[in-house]
C-alpha cells in the first residue's frame, strides 16, 4: 500500500498516567483517544478504522507482552517499538541511552518534523514534565526531567496538613490572593517561569527559535506562555508524530528492520 493511496498509521505512546493512542492517514492524525490502560478493546475505535499499514509504539511504563503480540498479528508483524536499539534518522546525545525516556526520543522527533531545520526547545507536560533540546538537524542534546503539574498539586497537599488539593481551573492572577490561588498561581506560574528561563537559556547558548509543547498539560502552559511573548507550538499529538516518523524511517528505508 502506498502512502499516497491512504497508507493508515497507528502510533500509540504509553506514557504514566494514560496512553495516548493516534491513527495517522497519509501524515494527517485521523483520530484520536487519550486511555487510562492499554488493551485491544479500547483501541478497537482505531483498530476497527480500516486496515492498517503498521503501528509504532513507544513506553515508559511495564509493557504487557500479551496485548503486544496480539497487536503485531493484527498489523501483520509491522509493529515497531521505539527502543534504545533501533535506528533513527537523528543522534541521540545522552550518556545513558538504555535509561532514556523513549517519549522523549519521540517528541524531539515529532520536532524536528514539525519545525524542520529549527533548533527547538521541546517540552512534554505530562506525569513529569521534561524539557529537552533539540538541534537544527533533529538531533536530541538532553535536558531536564522535573515534576508534572499534577504531581506538584498532590505532593503540596500531600505532604502539608493544611494545603488542599488545587488544580488548574480558576483564577491565575500574577500572584495569588487567597489559599487555592496561592497554590495554582505557585505552581502553575512556576512551570511557566521554568520553562520560559530554559527557553532563554536554550536560546542563548544553543540558538533554539520555539517552544515546541506537548502532554496534556501543554494545553494549560502554552498560552500562559504565549502571554509571556514566547515562540510557542503546542502540539497535542508531538509523540505521535515522532513514532510515525520512526516508523516511516524504518519501514520505508532500505533496510526495514522490525522489533
Ligand atoms: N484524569 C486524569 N488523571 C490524571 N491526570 C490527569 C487527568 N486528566 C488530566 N490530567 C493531567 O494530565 C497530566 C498527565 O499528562 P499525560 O499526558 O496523561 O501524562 P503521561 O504522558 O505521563 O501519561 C497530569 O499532570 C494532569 O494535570
Ligand atoms: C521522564 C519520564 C518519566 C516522562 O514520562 P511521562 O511523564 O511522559 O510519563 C520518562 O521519559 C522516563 O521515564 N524517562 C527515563 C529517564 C530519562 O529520560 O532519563
Ligand atoms: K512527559
Amino acid at each position: 500500500m502506498g502512502n499516497k493511496e491512504g497508507k493508515r498509521i497507528l502510533t500509540i505512546d504509553q506514557g504514566n498516567t494514560s496512553v495516548k493512542a493516534v491513527l495517522w492517514e497519509n501524515g494527517v492524525p485521523m483520530d484520536w483517544l487519550r486511555i487510562y490502560s492499554l488493551n485491544i478493546e479500547e483501541l478497537l475505535p482505531l483498530l476497527s478504522a480500516g486496515e492498517l499499514h503498521g503501528c509504532a509504539y513507544c513506553s515508559v511504563c511495564h509493557t504487557d507482552a500479551k496485548f503486544l503480540e496480539t497487536l503485531r498479528r493484527l498489523v501483520d508483524g509491522r509493529l515497531l517499538m521505539l527502543t534504545p536499539n533501533v535506528d533513527l534518522p537523528v543522534r541521540v546525545e545522552y550518556a545513558t541511552r538504555g535509561s532514556l525516556g523513549n517519549d522523549r526520543v519521540a517528541a524531539a522527533l515529532g520536532a524536528s518534523v514539525l519545525i524542520p531545520g529549527e533548533a527547538a526547545l521541546v517540552v512534554d507536560a505530562g506525569t513529569a514534565v521534561t524539557i529537552d533540546l533539540v538541534d537544527c538537524e533533529g538531533n536530541f542534546l538532553g535536558g531536564n526531567i522535573a515534576p508534572g503539574m499534577r504531581l506538584r498539586f498532590k505532593s503540596l497537599s500531600y505532604e502539608t496538613s493544611q494545603l488542599p488539593m488545587v488544580d488548574e481551573n480558576g483564577d491565575m492572577p500574577e500572584f495569588g490572593c487567597d489559599t487555592m490561588s496561592a497554590i495554582r498561581c505557585g505552581v502553575v506560574g512556576g512551570m511557566v517561569s521554568e520553562i520560559a528561563d530554559a527557553f532563554r537559556r536554550a536560546s542563548e547558548l544553543y540558538g533554539c527559535s520555539r517552544i515546541v509543547i506537548t502532554g496534556s498539560d501543554g494545553n494549560v502552559l502554552a498560552p500562559l506562555l504565549e502571554k509571556r511573548g514566547l515562540p510557542v507550538l503546542m502540539d497535542p499529538d508531538l509523540v505521535g508524530r515522532g513514532l510515525l516518523s520512526f516508523y516511516e524511517y524504518n519501514v520505508s528505508g532500505v533496510s526495514a528492520r522490525r522489533n
